[in-house]
């Protein structure tokens, strides 16, 4: 495929479409900022149709049409599936529109191009950050049943997803969850013979075999994210927050135990295991740390944050799970609430005002202490400041602000002041100071949140962190179950082997292989 000279377009390289230009429609509202384009929600004229526009970011492009997007646009046109996000289609400007600070568009590329998507009303980061709202269990398994539907679906078509995080898992107001953001997706070979970078997934929801560095890798590893998605939404926060990626390993081996010849036979086979194998070793702790979940649940967890890829669940193993098919069971969709429109984009632009205010408050109150006296207290909504930053896109090594990774959400639970290992510099590093160049595990990486891509040496050789000394306990001083335990959406009572989204165990996940 011929590639356009820099800052021109090809619309050649496309596959497909691009016949309709973006004018036929009108931009609502910005919903979104990725790594790769901002996201609007957006009106069709003819039909008054509400979509999302993603516009493919050119400007960092010296080789024509980016990969990213020319994968994305791939995959996404060859899956075709329920809980998978729609690509309409791909419209093109000719760079003379204006975005909603009325700035003109296009000065560094001539022409932008949009991929236009049917609108999802939240992300599940963004909905989850809702103040006050607590999901119910039927609804955390409903959630659950849909994304591992989905995933499912990606892996028995050969594509793994590669970035699942709460951000990218799209969720309608009749219920519908669907799996977005299909750019650091791959077609995968079933023997898992070629080579695959290893600096993929958001850190948090990383595997801890691409962590020691594996190359050849498959399915397991969306798996592992899923886990850490699902005891995020049952313990009311990331269960592994880790600032970087030696922290990152440590806190899995800490919660997981550090891997043997029966957890993980061929772990000592990775390419970087002897940099990071732990100095002492450790016990899994994942029943003891979340003996408040039930044993159907636990059970699950336990098997999706199996170290061994090889032993963790599959998509498939995880969906038959006791977990799903016993009461309270998944509730229908249709019958959940609906909410006003919640994507993480917003929900961390509305924290970052809120800062904003106290921060002007508190100067207010250094500076006219009477006068302080005097004004209306200010509004305490239970968010968490918006410096309190996770990591961002694993490609990612700009743009940390708005377009950063995972927020300390906390699901159906009020939030309070980060803690301890949660919260994040406020200087923008927030990689931990990760610095590979410089061979030392800390000390102001500058390329931005993340490490570069690359092969190079395992974090710089540092090692692991040593563990801390006290016990990780549950993180924050879990008190109880942030979930509602009544089955309040979910017709209860049904017999094992059938459920309320009308389904049984052995049938097909609503598509042939
Ligand atoms: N079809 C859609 N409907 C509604 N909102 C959407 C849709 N697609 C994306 N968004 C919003 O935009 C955000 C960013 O979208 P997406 O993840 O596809 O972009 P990205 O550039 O790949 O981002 P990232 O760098 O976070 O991976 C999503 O988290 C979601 O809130």
């Amino acid at each position: 495929m011929a590639l356009a000279a820099p800052g021109q377009l090809n619309v050649q390289e496309l596959p497909s479409w691009g016949s309709r230009s973006v004018d036929c429609f009108e931009k609502l509202e910005q919903i979104g900022e990725g790594t790769y384009g901002q996201v609007y929600m957006a009106r069709e004229i003819s039909t008054g149709e509400i979509v999302a526009l993603k516009k493919i970011r050119m400007d960092n492009e010296k080789e024509g049409f980016p990969i990213t997007a020319i994968r994305e646009i791939k995959i996404l046109k060859k899956l075709n599936h329920d809980n998978i996000i729609k690509l309409k289609e791909i419209v093109t400007s000719s760079g003379n529109e204006r975005d909603e600070q009325n700035n003109q568009e296009g000065n560094m590329f001539k022409g932008g191009i949009y991929m236009v998507f049917e609108y999802m009303d939240h992300d599940l980061t963004g909905l989850a950050d809702r103040p006050g709202l607590r999901f119910t269990v039927p609804q955390i398994k409903c959630y659950m049943k849909q994304l591992l539907t989905g995933l499912h679906y990606c892996h028995a078509n050969q594509v793994l997803h590669r970035d699942i995080k709460g951000s990218n898992l799209l969720i309608d107001n009749e219920g519908k969850l669907k799996l977005a953001d299909f750019g650091l997706a791959r077609f995968f070979a079933n023997d898992h013979g070629g080579n695959l970078t290893n600096r993929v997934i958001t850190l948090w929801y990383r595997p801890p075999e691409l962590l020691l560095g594996a190359t050849k890798y498959g399915p397991a590893v969306d798996l592992w994210s899923v886990g850490c998605i699902f005891a995020e939404l049952l313990h009311g926060k990331p269960i592994l927050p880790g600032k970087n990626e030696p922290e990152q390993l440590n806190k899995i081996f800490e919660l997981c135990g550090s891997p043997d010849e029966t957890n993980w036979p061929d772990a000592s086979k990775t390419p970087w295991y002897n940099n990071f194998k732990p100095s002492r070793s450790m016990k899994r702790r994942v029943r003891e740390m979340f003996r408040h979940f039930d044993r159907h649940a636990l059970d699950l967890l336990d098997h999706l944050l199996a170290l061994d890829p090889n032993q963790r669940w599959t998509a498939k193993q995880a969906l038959d799970a006791d977990y799903f098919w016993n009461d309270p069971l998944p509730c229908d969709p249709k019958s959940l609430p609906k909410y006003e429109s919640s994507h993480e984009f917003q929900t961390k632009k509305k924290r970052q005002q809120q800062r904003q205010n106290e921060e002007q408050a508190k100067r207010q109150k250094i500076q006219h202490p009477q006068q302080h006296a005097r004004l209306p207290p200010i509004q305490h909504v239970g968010q968490a400041p918006s410096h309190w930053h996770g990591p961002n896109h694993p490609m990612s090594n700009s743009q940390a602000s708005m377009s950063s990774g995972p927020s300390h959400h906390h699901y159906g639970k009020p939030r309070g002041p980060p803690a301890g290992p949660n919260r994040y510099p406020s200087n923008g590093n927030q990689s931990g100071g990760y610095n590979p160049s410089r061979g030392s595990q800390v000390g102001g990486y500058s390329g931005g949140p993340y490490p570069p891509q690359g092969r190079g040496p395992p974090y710089a050789g540092s090692g692991m962190p040593v563990p801390g000394p006290g016990p990780r306990g549950a993180p924050g001083g879990y008190v109880g179950p942030p979930y509602s335990q009544s089955a309040q959406y979910g017709g209860s009572g049904a017999a094992r082997g059938h459920n309320s989204m009308g389904s049984n165990r052995n049938q097909q996940y609503g598509w042939q292989q």
